[in-house]
């Protein structure tokens, strides 16, 4: 007979973890499957290691422009040695997430969960059956239309490789292959970057994007923009690249070209659940549109919210708060920050121009460059900028974008501005430290 659980969460990335843990305290009968390692997709093959290593090369970085200027000596990032310091957290994070759920009485099952009906799922041989459901299984890359594409290392694969090869050509201009292509090229790979689209990063501030391709060229990075892939071929030695407009050879390459919704193991249908290429659909409070035992949370759910580990970490607090509580509560995802980890990083929070204009909103804008201010100049950045909207009628903060290695200190804090509704005068009004980054607050906003 399977055994009988009050919930089943399939998965144990950010938004399953902010599911079992409240819902173990809350005395319910947990069960968290994992058909790799426990924690998902970033403390294992995401945002933690990548992080990580982004601190060593961003340490050297700094450490070069200072030399000379009571620095000494000569500092690179060197990735064998940072790999061996990401193996050591990485080796060890995901047992300790598992022991973490064992503690406070989560069962935990290894292997990839399918459903064989609205109240069972099927691991190898085990069965396991509950009264509700979390699906939150996350993404994988994308399938490309190309011959060869399957050949592509996948983000798993990049965060492993033990040494760098002279040469990787990373598939796409989003996020991964940006943040990729940094690391890469500052540990001393030429570095390509190859995508169907006429720029990257598109959800970000055009300038700054811009700005930011100025700054990866001058790392060594290459960009080759509008280009269809036709197929890729690899070896043990070598990949080649054949596109509309080029045959180019490397030693590697990454996909790095989008993720889609990873529920093809799920078996769906056999639970009534209805989903598309966008992920699981559900409504405002999460729940399944087609079977009310089933919640889903996290990147798999089709909320076209941004796919990141905040947002996912909220989704399974919903769930939680609306498998517990009469009162439902629906999922309110407020302006959520997005950064980019290279040098600079590159940010953004709330509204976009294109976003305002198609709204409507009349709004004051402020461009400004922050490179000869001292708390750029004393760390001699070559590019700071800043972007503030700011509306014409309220004096709120409406949107922020920022390049600058401190995008992530400037960040938070437009994203507590936004979130709170403040006004330029209520931000300028409050006492920073000085000197900081953030003490020049009053410098970047619009004046009125
Ligand atoms: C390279 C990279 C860098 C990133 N960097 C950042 C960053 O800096 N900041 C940020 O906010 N976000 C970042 N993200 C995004 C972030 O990792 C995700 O948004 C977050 O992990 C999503 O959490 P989740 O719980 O929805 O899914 P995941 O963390 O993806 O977890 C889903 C888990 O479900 C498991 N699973 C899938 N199918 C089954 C099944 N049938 N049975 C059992 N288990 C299954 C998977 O193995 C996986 O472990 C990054 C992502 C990548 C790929
Ligand atoms: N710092 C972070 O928060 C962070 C870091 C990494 C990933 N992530 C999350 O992971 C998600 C996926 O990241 P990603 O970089 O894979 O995707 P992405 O959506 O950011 O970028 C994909 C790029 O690939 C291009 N592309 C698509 N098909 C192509 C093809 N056949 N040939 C060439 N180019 C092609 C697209 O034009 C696009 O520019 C992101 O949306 C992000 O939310 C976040």
């Amino acid at each position: 007979m399977a055994e009988s659980y009050d919930v089943i969460i399939i998965g144990s990335g950010p938004a399953a973890m902010a599911a079992a843990f409240p819902l173990a305290e809350a005395t319910k009968r947990v069960a968290v499957i994992e058909g790799n390692r426990f924690g998902g997709t970033c403390p294992n093959f995401g945002c933690d290691p990548k992080k990580l290593l982004y601190t060593r090369s961003e340490t050297a970085w700094q450490a070069g422009k200072l030399r000379g200027t009571g620095i000494d000596g000569t500092t690179s990032f060197k990735w064998e040695d940072a790999m061996k310091e990401k193996n050591n957290y990485t080796d060890s994070v995901y047992k300790e997430i598992e022991q973490s759920m064992k503690q406070a009485n989560i069962d935990t099952y290894h292997g990839y969960a399918s459903f064989i009906n609205e109240e069972t799922v099927q691991i190898d041989t085990i069965t396991l059956s509950a009264q509700t459901f979390i699906i939150a299984t996350g993404l994988k890359p994308s399938s490309l239309p190309f011959k060869g594409a399957e050949t592509l290392l996948t983000n798993e694969e990049f965060l492993n490789l033990p040494s760098l090869p002279r040469s990787i050509a990373f598939i796409g201009g989003g996020y991964i292959s940006f943040e990729f292509a940094h690391l890469a090229a500052r540990a001393g790979t030429n570095v390509h970057i190859i995508d169907s689209g006429d720029r990257g990063l598109k959800a970000f501030d055009r300038d700054h994007v811009q700005a930011l391709i100025e700054q990866s060229e001058a790392i060594g990075i290459t960009f080759h923009w509008n280009e269809e892939i036709s197929s890729i071929e690899s070896s043990d030695y070598e990949v080649t690249i054949r596109t509309d407009k080029q045959t180019l050879t490397v030693d590697k390459a990454v996909h790095g070209a989008g993720r889609t919704p990873n529920i093809k193991k799920l078996n769906l249908e056999a639970a009534n659940v209805d989903y598309d290429g966008t992920g699981i659909h559900v409504d405002g409070t999460l729940q399944s549109v087609s079977n009310p035992r089933v919640y889903a949370a996290g990147d798999v759910t089709a909320t076209h919210s941004l796919p990141l580990t905040p947002l996912s970490s909220q989704e399974g607090s919903v769930v939680v708060h609306n498998i517990l509580e009469e009162q439902k509560k629906t999922l309110h995802q407020g302006a959520m920050p997005s950064i980019v980890f290279t040098i600079p990083k590159l940010a953004k929070v709330g509204k976009t121009k294109k976003r305002l204009d198609q709204e409507g909103i009349a709004y004051y804008v402020k461009n400004t460059s922050m490179t000869d201010w001292l708390t750029y100049s004393m760390i001699k950045e070559d590019q700071a900028l800043a972007k503030v909207y700011v509306c014409k009628k309220t004096g709120k903060i409406l949107g922020a974008d920022f390049l600058t290695v401190y995008a992530d200190q400037w960040i938070n804090l437009f994203s507590l501005a936004i979130q709170l509704e403040l006004t330029t005068e209520q931000l300028t009004s409050v006492h920073y430290t000085y000197p900081s980054v953030l003490g020049d607050s009053g410098n970047v906003l619009p004046i009125q």
